[in-house]
């Protein structure tokens, strides 16, 4: 895919990764993006990239550096606005990508915001609770001079917490000598966080689904899921298709693949993850040994909440689900994307399925602004129709112009922030 794209000078040709994947996509919706087409660039390049050294003290008193990074990739609609991501495999083509996604959900979702993303290359289990304090503090000192809550607002992302965020928001306050909550989201109720916002992803997964099941003519109750990834978007979707009936006959995290043929025990999952850091050894469940099986399950509707790239033309031809809610953002390559198309798989991509954890985050982020909350009943509902509505809209236009729901919801948000570009203009 390299070949086919300019690299930046920042990124070896190697290294593109998941951000030739979102090239890729936005190649694709270009030829419908009519007259705005000649503002495409402006998505292909970020507007903003802070790569930061991250050091620490380790609890032996040896000192330990980190590579952290913030990148605004679109701020025509409103400030920066996207998680933080701690992985020992973070890279800076994934932040892009995964800044980049985040421009294109939030516009089709209708939020006023750009996109942004952040990460640190770190393994956090491998830290202690002091140490990931230190090397959250010492990463939000560090890109300190780019977010706020009118510039860029931070969220939790993969192995990033309401602990983190708290610490995110305490140590911006102390850096500017005044208490803001509105830097960051995701943050503990206590701290001016949202209720519903831990679920918020997870149940955003969930309402998009059962739109599309009933597209599909799938019924909920008695429908088989699979779901990779366990965290806060796979458990919590798993756990809100369960109560409405659904079997969830397999899960898989980094370590293991459960599967029951009758349907897993969710909340005994739940409790043995929050047991053990892990699914491995769930007693209530057979282990298979084969990750690669995790593909092949037998189910209605898959369910990618782990990482990027994970489906690629390696599998794709062997997944028997009829649909593919995205939980993760960027789970499905191009290439899989077409063969999952010609399968007559319907993938209801990113951009719209994961896009509830963000649109909660708007209104904890409201929220903050008016120092007035709503309840947890208000938040869902207005989640709720959010996404209907952005679900619905996406797929009107899929049928209308005949093209994929991901290429539909590309053209959404390309349409909405390439007018924004063009209102606003060139000029300083
Ligand atoms: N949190 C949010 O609000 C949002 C998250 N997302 C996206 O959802 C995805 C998951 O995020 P989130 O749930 O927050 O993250 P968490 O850290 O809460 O959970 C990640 C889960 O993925 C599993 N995992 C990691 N690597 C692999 C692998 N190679 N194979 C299988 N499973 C793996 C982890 O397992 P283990 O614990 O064993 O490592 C864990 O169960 C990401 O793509 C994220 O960008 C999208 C929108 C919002
Ligand atoms: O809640 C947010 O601001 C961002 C969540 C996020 O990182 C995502 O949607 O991928």
């Amino acid at each position: 895919m390299s070949s086919q794209h300019e690299v930046p000078s920042y990124l070896t040709p190697s290294d593109i990764g998941p951000w030739g994947v979102y090239l890729e996509q936005i190649d694709r919706v270009t030829p419908y993006l009519g007259t705005l087409a000649r503002w495409v660039e402006t998505l292909k390049r970020p507007k903003r990239i802070l790569i930061v050294d991250v050091p620490i003290e380790r609890d032996d008193g040896s000192i330990a550096h980190f590579e952290g990074y913030r990148v605004q990739h679109n701020t025509s609609r409103g400030p920066g606005k996207g998680g933080v991501r701690f992985h020992q495999d973070v890279t800076l083509s994934e932040v892009m990508a995964l800044s980049a996604w985040m421009t294109i959900k939030n516009a089709a979702v209708n939020v006023p915001y750009g996109g942004a993303k952040g990460g640190i290359r770190v393994n956090p289990k491998t830290l202690s609770t002091a140490e990931l304090q230190r090397i959250t503090r010492r990463y939000t000192s560090e890109i300190n001079i780019i977010i706020g809550p009118n510039k860029d607002i931070p969220a939790p992302d993969v192995n990033t917490n309401e602990k983190v965020m708290a610490w995110m928001m305490d140590t911006f306050s102390m850096n500017q000598g005044s208490t803001a909550t509105g830097v960051v989201t995701g943050k503990p109720i206590s701290l001016g966080g949202s209720l519903g916002r831990r679920e918020a992803t997870g149940r955003g997964v969930y309402v998009v689904g059962c739109e599309a099941a009933s597209r599909r003519g799938i019924d909920i109750r008695g429908a088989r899921i699979s779901v990779q990834g366990f965290g806060n978007v796979g458990g919590i979707a798993a756990r809100l298709f369960a109560e409405a009936g659904a079997k969830v006959v397999a899960v898989q995290d980094h370590m293991a693949t459960v599967v029951s043929d009758s349907g897993l025990d969710i909340p005994a999952l739940e409790q043995h993850v929050a047991a053990h850091g892990s699914v491995a050894g769930f007693a209530g469940a057979d282990q298979v040994e084969d990750r690669a099986r995790f593909w092949e399950t037998d189910c209605d509707i898959l369910i990618p909440a782990a990482l990027e790239q994970q489906i690629t033309e390696a599998n794709a031809s062997r997944i028997r689900a009829k649909i593919i809610l995205e939980g993760a953002n960027g789970p499905t390559t191009p290439l899989a994307d077409d063969i999952l198309h010609d399968k007559g798989v319907l993938v209801v991509p990113d951009v719209i399925a994961n896009a509830g954890g963000v649109t909660v985050s708007y209104f904890e982020w409201v929220q903050d602004f008016s120092s007035f909350f709503w309840t947890e009943d208000e938040i869902n509902q207005r989640l709720t129709r959010i996404m209907r509505e952005a679900f619905t809209a996406v797929w009107q236009l899929s049928e209308e112009k005949k093209v994929s729901l991901r290429t539909a919801a590309f053209i959404v948000g390309c349409t909405r922030v390439l007018q924004a570009r063009e209102m606003r203009g060139l000029y300083p």
